[in-house]
């Protein structure tokens, strides 16, 4: 009987798109006389809790620029990612699909990933592309992500953290992240990492992709069944 080939999830703003730096970039532009964070300064998944602890309405400010239209189009690439992911997708038995969460306000970020993987990488990969708020849902050998921890986003958006509470960005009252619809997600999830979570320990199994400079093919091995 032929083994099933190996599944593989690479997400997209952070790992295939360089969200932060762009968002960065953008953001000293648009309001030059305002604080900002500079990428080592980073901290955190949510770029927009982390400017809400700088200065409150710093928060609406930052998201201004992602939900901007032409923001997720201009994106640039991460170093060696594309490349890394034609090399995936013609490895015998492997299924590569990019698995990103589009915003809650979608207008312009849904169409314009759709764009920027049909431009970076071509539309053989555009058929590869799976939308979803929460990634826990998706079957899967192995998720490469730089969000450090991978759960549902809740019907409200991203949370951030205001006084000891978690709160959605859009809402006033408080609210609990999903832990995901899944509770037990198939895949292994291969912290990507990114300016934002260089910081973190990882407690033993979990491993981390350094960059696309580093062994990927290795953890992608790693996972083919004997
Ligand atoms: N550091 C980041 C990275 C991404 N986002 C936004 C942009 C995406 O639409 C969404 C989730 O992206 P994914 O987990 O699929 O890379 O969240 C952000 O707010 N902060
Ligand atoms: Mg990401």
């Amino acid at each position: 009987i032929a083994a099933a080939p190996l599944r593989v999830l690479v997400d997209m703003d952070g790992v295939l798109a360089d969200f932060e730096g762009a968002l960065l970039r953008a953001f000293a532009c648009r309001f030059p006389g305002e604080p900002r964070v500079e990428l080592a300064q980073r901290r955190g998944f949510s770029v927009r809790e982390q400017y809400h602890g700088l200065r409150r309405d710093l928060a609406e400010k930052v998201a201004s620029i992602y939900e901007s239209p032409g923001f997720f189009l201009g994106l640039d690439t991460i170093p060696g990612a594309i490349e890394a992911m034609r090399e995936m997708m013609l490895m015998p038995d492997t299924q590569v699909f990019i698995c990103t969460s589009p915003l809650r306000k979608y207008e312009h970020c849904v169409l314009e990933k759709y764009k920027w993987v049909e431009k970076h990488l071509g539309p053989e990969f555009v058929e590869r592309i799976i939308l979803t708020r929460d990634k826990t849902v998706v079957s899967a050998d192995l998720l490469f992500d730089d969000k450090d921890s991978i759960r549902g986003l809740g019907s409200f958006g991203i949370a951030f953290r205001e006084s000891g509470r978690e709160r959605a960005a859009n809402c006033s009252f408080p609210l609990l992240l999903s832990p995901g619809a899944e509770p037990n997600p198939s895949w292994e999830h291969i912290l990507f990492t990114c300016c934002h979570n260089k910081h973190i320990e990882l407690e033993p199994p979990r491993r981390r992709l350094l960059s696309w400079a580093d062994d990927w093919r290795a953890i992608v091995e790693s996972k083919r069944r004997k």
